[in-house]
């Protein structure tokens, strides 16, 4: 049975406002006030208590920067709680930054074979998939090059390729994905529609308020860094609407 479960679970950065401080600036204001470049917290994400289990189908809505990234980061290990509890069962599949960490002078085979290692493929699961996966890159001879002479969108390709290649039970997807050109892309689109059909608990983010309410089960209002609002689609939508067009005028009531 697959499960998340997140118990007031925070994440906070720790960022500085400058990369570089000049040594007059250090002198002079090291010497008045303590810390030259003091370290600023961003909580990101500040108390976010979130329960899924098979079958749920969870939507995540806000504003820009209102946590939702740093929510499926969470969800997908990438980024430790500060402070609170995730509890994660189940293979995870996470659709997003994935053309992130590639090997540059390996070729698009080894980069395949790194991947799938990681995403717990083993040599023997691994070479029933392999030609699959390759040959869903429609990259041909191109796997035996460096995966540094790829263009962006091949590398994608060969991303999204690797990262479908397995049954999640956990699906974590950014809505904003966007994979190839379009032939590709209408191929990725209906990969990604299988993958959220077999997943058991599926987590996405996205701004189409359409997609959401079609798909998911739960939404949860993001608002800076805290869940404003969560529980049935219509309403939760209903309301986030709400609060970025004002309320509803009533209807004209015929004399
Ligand atoms: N690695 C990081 N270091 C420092 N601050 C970060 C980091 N990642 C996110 N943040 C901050 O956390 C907050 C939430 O960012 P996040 O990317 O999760 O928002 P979002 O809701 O996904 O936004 P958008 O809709 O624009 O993609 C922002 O203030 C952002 O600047």
């Amino acid at each position: 049975m697959a499960r998340i479960e997140l118990t007031d679970a925070s994440v906070t950065f720790s960022v500085r406002a400058q990369k570089k401080v000049t040594l007059k600036e250090y002198l002079v204001r090291g010497l008045f006030r303590g810390s030259v470049n003091p370290a600023v917290q961003v909580h990101a994400l500040a108390g976010i208590n979130l329960t899924a289990r098979d079958g749920d189908r969870v939507g995540v809505i806000g504003h820009n920067g209102a946590g939702k990234s740093t929510l499926l980061k969470l969800l997908a290990g990438i980024y430790p709680p500060t402070s609170g509890d995730r509890q994660v069962d189940g293979k995870i599949c996470s659709l997003f930054d994935i053309s992130l960490g590639f090997e540059p002078e390996a070729s698009g085979w080894e980069n395949i074979t790194y991947r799938a290692y990681l995403q717990g493929e083993t040599p023997a699961t691994l070479k029933g998939k392999i030609d699959d996966i390759a040959a869903f890159t429609e990259l041909g001879d191109f796997l035996d090059l460096p995966v540094r002479h790829y263009s962006a969108g091949m590398l994608m390709r060969l991303a999204f390729s690797i990262a479908t290649a397995i049954e999640p039970e956990v699906l974590l997807v950014d809505e904003v994905l966007a994979v190839g050109d379009l032939s590709f892309q209408h191929k990725a689109q209906a990969r990604m529609k299988e993958m959220m059909a077999s997943a058991a608990v599926m987590v996405i983010v996205a701004h189409d308020l359409t997609t959401i309410r079609d798909m998911c089960t739960t939404v949860v209002w993001m608002e800076h860094g805290q869940v404003r609002m969560q529980g049935d689609p219509e309403e939760v939508i209903a309301a986030y609407v709400e609060s970025v067009n004002g309320p509803a005028l009533p209807r004209a009531v015929a004399a």
